[in-house]
């Protein structure tokens, strides 16, 4: 079983009296492009995998800092997520959130980052089943999830099939 992390930094920009502003009062989510590896081609939170010894917060900071150069303080978990391929846990996901980080988005050979308004999240570019789990966790919500695939390796190319959710959970 593989143990990931996703980071989702947020941050709130002015919008001035812009009258085509929509209902996000300017509420914007660092993703990433993915360029290469599992789910190379969309859209989601950096993040990856544990190394050995790494704790999941220790590894969001870590690949966070690698994938688009920003320094994450001060992470909230904000779900857990298993992924299971053909009835087995293929992988354990601790997602974060964070208000708190330094640095500018720079994109590296893995990683194009884009600030995008909550309201315009991409879904349609995204994993299956980010639509499910994301929009509650980028308003602040905790969750724990299952989501089940079938088709065989790799992951990202097989058929999502059904799920299991839980909603305000502690960790
Ligand atoms: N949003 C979202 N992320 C997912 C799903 N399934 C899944 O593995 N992920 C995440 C967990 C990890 O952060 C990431 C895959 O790990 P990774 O980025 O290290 O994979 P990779 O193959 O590129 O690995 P590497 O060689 O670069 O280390 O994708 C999903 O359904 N939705």
């Amino acid at each position: 079983m593989i143990e990931a992390t996703l980071c989702f930094p947020l941050r709130t920009i002015s919008r001035g009296d812009d009258p085509t502003a929509d209902g996000d009062d300017g509420r914007e989510v660092l993703l990433i492009e993915k360029r290469r590896g599992l789910g190379e081609g969309w859209y989601n939170g950096p993040g990856g995998k544990c190394e050995p010894g790494e704790t999941p917060q220790e590894c969001a900071v870590r690949e966070t800092r690698e994938e688009v150069g920003l320094d994450v303080r001060d992470l909230e978990k904000a779900g857990e997520l298993r992924f299971l391929l053909d009835g087995e846990v293929h992988t354990f996901c601790h997602v974060f959130r964070t208000r708190s980080f330094t640095g500018e988005p720079t994109p590296s050979e893995e990683a194009r980052p884009e600030w995008v308004p909550i309201g315009d999240v991409p879904y349609d570019q995204m994993w299956e089943d980010d639509r499910l789990w994301l929009p509650g966790v980028l308003e602040g919500k905790t969750v724990r999830g299952e989501f089940r695939f079938e088709g065989g390796e790799p992951l990202d190319e097989a058929a999502f099939v059904d799920h299991d959710l839980e909603w305000d959970v502690s960790f």
